[in-house]
């Protein structure tokens, strides 16, 4: 399907590479984006894991929003102590400081985390501007904060691995007082998916395989540790295994196949 881009779907076209920049750990702040892909600190230049030409191209667009976006990833009154401990025990790590007192990057990436990804969407979406205006990230959508998908992501490069601390809320209930298997099955896909992205650009999800081993507890807080098994062409083979915060018991275990695409296959629907 041919893709035309009006001006209004080019700021989507912008947010979508924007939110692509985001899960790869950067800020892209206005004016700078083309800049700061490239960019991890004014200390040193980012070698990037995947091609960004096509970003690039986009990203000379100029920004048209002026708007803060709340970042959902961050620290809210629902997070209980496993919840909090967890983001401390990564998030501390995010950041390392050196014998001279620099700060540096450390292993682990804190993603930021919005409740929406694309603004604007035409070609095969056909949506009325009201209805795209309010499309919401799935995960993002439920406004009550603890009432359903509380999480933070992070990235670990070295070890191209990534590590999600999720704490599922009351509205995910499925089985009596549990954790609905779609709920489950959501966040795999989140988290498998923002890893594949991570590792390879823009992908779909084209296969998910999950094994629900042993239920998980309303209100309780889990890890869901993913890895790269491989990597062939266009796709890439992630596997994900969801336990409880020490990881003696295993929840859930998943892989998944993720192909990568073009913007254009997006907006094209
Ligand atoms: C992940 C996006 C991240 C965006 C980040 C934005 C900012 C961050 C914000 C927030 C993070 C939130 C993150 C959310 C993440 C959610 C992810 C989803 O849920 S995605 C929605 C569900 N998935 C679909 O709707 C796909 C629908 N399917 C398709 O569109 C196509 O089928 C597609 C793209 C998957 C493949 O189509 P083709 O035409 O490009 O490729 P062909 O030719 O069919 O296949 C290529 C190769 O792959 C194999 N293949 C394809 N599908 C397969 C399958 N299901 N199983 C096994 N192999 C398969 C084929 O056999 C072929 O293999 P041979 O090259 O011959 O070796």
């Amino acid at each position: 399907m041919k893709v035309i881009l009006p001006a209004k779907t080019r700021g989507g076209v912008q947010q979508m590479a924007r939110g692509l920049c985001q899960i790869m750990g950067r800020e892209i702040s206005k004016g700078n984006f083309n800049t700061n892909i490239r960019q991890m600190t004014p200390r040193g230049t980012l070698q990037l894991p995947w091609s960004i030409n096509s970003v690039r191209t986009m990203a000379v667009l100029p920004w048209p929003f002026s708007f803060q976006p709340r970042d959902f990833s961050l620290p809210n009154s629902s997070w209980g102590s496993d919840m909090r401990r967890l983001y401390e025990h990564y998030n501390s790590q995010c950041e390392v400081e050196t014998d001279d007192g620099e700060k540096k990057w450390g292993v682990w990436r804190r993603l930021p985390s919005y409740n929406r990804s694309l603004k604007y969407a035409t070609g095969g979406v056909y949506l009325s501007k009201i209805i795209q205006s309010k499309a919401r990230l799935f995960t993002r959508n439920i406004r009550a904060q603890g009432a359903g998908f509380e999480y933070v992501v992070f990235v670990n490069k070295q070890e191209q691995k990534c590590v999600c601390v999720f704490q599922a809320g009351h509205l995910l209930e499925g089985p009596p007082g549990h954790v609905h298997g779609g709920a489950i099955a959501t966040m795999i896909d989140t988290v498998t998916g923002t890893h594949a992205t991570y590792l390879s650009g823009p992908v779909m999800t084209a296969n998910l395989n999950i094994n629900y081993r042993s239920p998980i507890s309303l209100g309780s807080t889990v890890l869901l540790t993913c890895s790269l098994d491989k990597k062939e062409g266009r796709k890439t083979f992630v596997s994900c295994q969801v336990t409880n915060t020490d990881s003696s018991k295993l929840h859930t275990e998943a892989t998944g196949l993720f192909l990568s695409i073009t913007m254009g296959h997006l907006l094209g629907g």
